[in-house]
């Protein structure tokens, strides 16, 4: 859908141009409380020290009813086809929660029927590899689980594994230790072989496709170390009804995720319910597919000053097209998110990260920005000097919460680590907004950089869904303003194609048979 008229899109433009924003006269007390957004689960949103003044807000707001976002996402909901090329749902979001109160048809198949059914598989098989009911081939409960997949596969199901393992370690619930396996690079595999029992190790095996290289290669990797126990016994699958996996005779079970589930919109799937059921509880993957839901609710208002998610989209564009800043970091006060940026990329990158828009047309626009970022504050001591004195300004992202997981510190000078950790993060917002001024060049701090924060209380597992799908809706309505399919990935072909060459003789191409002859 193109714009019903551009006068808004001109609007921001001319905006832009003639009276860029200063986030040194836009910040204030009275505007750090102002600018807060409850996002859900017991999230925030504040955009404070990004560059928006209140024309700029009414312009976004125009821009969001005149482009239909709102109605967008409830086509989606509603399961209307978005993207005219591949007559594919996108229906990640009603794997947690049905946001119209009615079932989708797919089909003739109800979906929310097939999406709880999945569920109550994932609690009832959880439970009794947790309560040592199904156990290990020799008789010995599982005491470790071990996903094998990639991308959308890996990425997320880690990230929010990695994100409440400690939360979970300093609460009642039983923690069984999660390992991952991604990387074709048998290293990869090596490394987490060396350190399991396989009698007391149950594999994850994840592939939508169950066509995956690296996956594929890597289940034969893992099930031929497996000394003396069945590995049909050690290994459960999860992948699409149509895969090859799902009739597969080698595993223990099978967990279906819908064809209209995107990879790296899959996390709240059995892509991610399997593993971090058995590892963290069922109850605590519910509690994660609670606070998506509550986001994917908040992202259904059409006044943005109250949808976290449309806003932080509609800024996003406004610093990447109007502003032209090709990158954004994301920077997690938070050592538990250590991955949540390498999920982000993937989400983010491999959605809008494209060059023509849903009807296959060149596009005379920037879309997806870069995305890339690490865990304050350890990126202070790393890439910051760019991000306060380069050339480039970078849009920055920041995540914090009040409070720590392990409910473990210690007071030094006064103050514990974790008001020592936020004291840096609201010490970084303030520093790159307002700059420094100075007699010496190379000590002048221009500000002026934009950021956002999300903040909580503390990192739950609610916390966790509700940040996990602000991010996906935000990713989505920016697709639907760059009028792009956010839900395939056609960038992603050409380098397989080229590597099955490679495996195959190289076929006469002497450029690629030249640079496999420095590998191989
Ligand atoms: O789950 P599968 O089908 O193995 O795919 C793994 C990943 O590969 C991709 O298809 C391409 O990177 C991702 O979108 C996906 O998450």
């Amino acid at each position: 859908m193109e714009y019903k008229n551009l006068d808004t899109l001109k609007a921001f433009a001319e905006l832009s141009n003639s009276k860029k924003a200063s986030i040194k006269e836009l910040l204030s007390k009275e505007r750090v409380e102002k600018c807060n957004i409850a996002a859900g689960g017991s999230l925030t949103y504040n955009y404070a020290a990004m560059p928006v003044t209140d024309e700029a807000i009414s312009l976004m707001q125009a821009l969001a009813d005149e482009d239909e976002l709102v109605e967008k996402y409830k086509a989606i909901l509603s399961g209307q086809v978005m993207n005219p090329g591949e007559k594919r749902l996108v229906l990640h979001q009603l794997t947690r929660g049905n946001c119209l109160g009615t079932p989708v048809l797919a089909d003739g198949e109800d979906k929310g029927e097939f999406y709880s059914s999945q569920l109550a598989r994932i609690k009832d098989f959880s439970e009794k590899v947790r309560n040592g009911v199904i156990k290990g081939s020799t008789g010995k409960p599982f005491d470790t689980v071990c996903q094998i997949g990639i991308g959308g596969s890996d990425l997320g199901p880690r990230a929010l594994y990695l994100a409440l393992a400690e939360y979970i370690n300093n609460s009642p619930v039983k923690h069984l230790n999660a390992k991952f396996i991604s990387n074709v690079d048998p290293d990869d595999a090596a490394s987490v072989i060396r350190t399991i029992n396989p009698e007391t190790t149950l594999f994850v095996l994840v592939s939508k496709s169950g066509t995956t290289l690296e996956t594929l290669t890597n289940q034969l990797l893992v099930t031929s170390s497996l000394k003396g126990v069945d590995p049909a016994k050690h290994l459960v699958a999860v992948t699409s009804k149509t895969s090859p996996l799902a009739s597969s005779k080698d595993v223990l079970d099978a967990f279906f995720i819908d064809d209209y589930i995107g990879g790296r919109y899959s996390s709240t799937s059995a892509v991610g319910g399997v593993i971090l059921s058995i590892a963290l509880g069922y109850e605590t993957f519910e509690e994660i597919l609670k606070g998506a839901h509550e986001a994917d609710m908040n992202a259904l208002e059409t006044d943005i000053t109250k949808n976290a998610a449309l806003m932080d989209a509609l800024i996003g564009m406004y610093l990447r097209n109007v502003y032209s800043y090709p990158s954004t970091a994301i920077l997690p006060y938070s050592q538990a998110l250590s991955r949540f940026p390498a999920h982000l990329q993937q989400l983010d990158m491999e959605s809008n990260g494209k060059h023509v828009n849903r009807f296959g047309e060149k596009l005379n626009y920037v879309t997806g920005p870069v995305i890339f970022g690490e865990p304050g504050t350890n990126g202070q001591h790393s890439f910051y000097q760019l991000l306060h004195q380069g050339t480039d300004i970078v849009p920055l992202q920041f995540i914090g919460f009040k409070e720590n997981q392990a409910g473990r510190d210690i007071v030094i000078e006064g103050s514990t680590s974790q008001v020592k950790l936020n004291a840096n993060l609201a010490a970084q917002i303030v520093a790159f907004a307002l700059g420094k001024n100075d007699d010496n060049p190379n000590k002048e701090f221009d500000g002026e950089r934009p950021s956002s924060l999300i903040y909580a209380n503390r990192l739950t597992p609610l916390a966790l869904g509700a940040l996990l799908a602000h991010f996906e809706n935000k990713v989505m309505f920016q697709g639907f303003l760059w009028n792009l399919n956010s839900f395939d990935q056609e960038g992603v072909q050409l380098g397989k194609v080229l590597a099955k060459k490679v495996l195959n003789g190289c076929q006469g191409d002497e450029i690629l048979k030249a640079f496999a002859d420095l590998l191989i």
